[in-house]
């Protein structure tokens, strides 16, 4: 029988209502308790990592869980993780940079509606999750909810409220959890012959920064003050950049002059950018921003997180960002 370590990290699933609204309180031994599905189906163990809403949740936990991961899966066959859902996405996106040479399942999931209330979708999303993580064929970082198997670096919560919470952006989704079997989209990857390495550095000095219409280019002026060491901007359409008026590009100019890069992704939720067909895109392509084509927002914004914890040369930088690491760019 597979070994499945429970890393549970807080999130709503794990939640109770206080005097202050919800927050964490149920450890994960009692969430599987609450699950007699589950009996038989694996080898489960726990680790308490963290007791948090995801809001509040950082890159430094980030390295906590990734090196929690780590250690798990030296013992174990996989690892469902337990997190809220409001950053998941981002959580998965770190896990996978992390975590390379993945030849585990390490299972993200939560839940909208405590797994305490009669309603909740917790318990069908760890059933699920842990029967992902002990199915034998899926290796790397994916999240699984409600329903659905979605790659780590492809995951968007799309929902604030409702149970299918998360899309699957710019590529199919894995999976799906049908009538108690994983049925997958795709072949498995081919296990990877190098073994598992942990590269949790990271610089947390990287700003997202949404487009509005009208921005002031001073914002962008004040960025390296802060102590920012890379941006991404989550720009219009295909990764349209305000070139007249409030001309963004003279600023953008000097931060690259300064060796802080500048990554631009879209607020479209499907289909990425691309620089190349409008002439805001072309002239910020001629200024020096990379594009990050078919990541999601929050690929590329831990990526770029991640690059920076293990070099600062702007070619090198350059180059990275463009490498497809696990598939996070969509698939041609
Ligand atoms: N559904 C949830 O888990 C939302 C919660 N605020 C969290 O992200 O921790």
């Amino acid at each position: 029988m597979k070994k499945v370590l429970l890393l549970s990290t807080g999130g709503t699933i794990a939640s109770s209502p206080t005097e202050n609204g919800l927050s964490p309180q149920i450890d994960g031994a009692s969430m599987v308790r609450l699950i007699p599905e589950l009996n038989g189906l694996c080898e489960i163990h726990y680790k308490e990592l963290l007791s948090l809403d995801s809001t509040n949740i950082q890159p430094e936990e980030w390295a906590s869980i990734a090196q929690a991961v780590f250690a798990g899966l030296s013992i174990f066959d996989g690892v469902v993780i337990t997190h809220g859902t409001d950053t998941m996405a981002y959580t998965a996106a770190a896990l996978s940079f992390m975590l390379q040479n993945l030849n585990k399942p390490v299972i993200l999931t939560g839940s909208q509606i405590p797994i305490g209330e009669p309603n909740t979708d917790g318990k069908r999303n760890i059933l699920d999750a842990f029967r992902a993580a002990a199915d034998g064929r899926l290796a790397g970082v994916y999240l699984v909810f409600d329903g659905i198997i979605i790659h780590g670096c492809h995951a968007r919560k799309t929902s604030s409220l409702g149970l299918h919470a998360f899309e699957s952006i710019n590529r199919e989704p894995e999976g799906a959890i049908k009538d108690g079997k994983v049925i997958l989209n795709r072949e498995p990857a081919l296990p990877s012959r190098k073994s598992l390495t942990l590269n949790d550095n990271f610089n947390p000095n990287v700003l997202l920064l949404k487009l509005v219409p009208g921005m002031k280019p001073e914002l962008l002026e004040a960025i390296p003050q802060l102590g920012y060491r890379a941006v991404v901007l989550e720009a219009f359409g295909l990764g349209g950049i305000p070139n007249t008026r409030r001309n963004l590009l003279p600023p953008i100019k000097a931060l690259i002059k300064r060796e802080i890069p500048v990554a631009v992704t879209t607020q479209c939720i499907h289909d990425g950018c691309d620089l190349t067909v409008y002439d805001v895109g072309v002239e910020a392509s001629k200024a020096g921003v990379l594009s990050a084509g078919t990541m999601t927002t929050e690929a590329a914004f831990a990526k770029l997180m991640w690059i920076l914890g293990q070099t600062t040369d702007l070619n090198k930088i350059k180059e990275l960002f463009n490498q497809d690491f696990f598939g996070e760019f969509a698939e041609n």
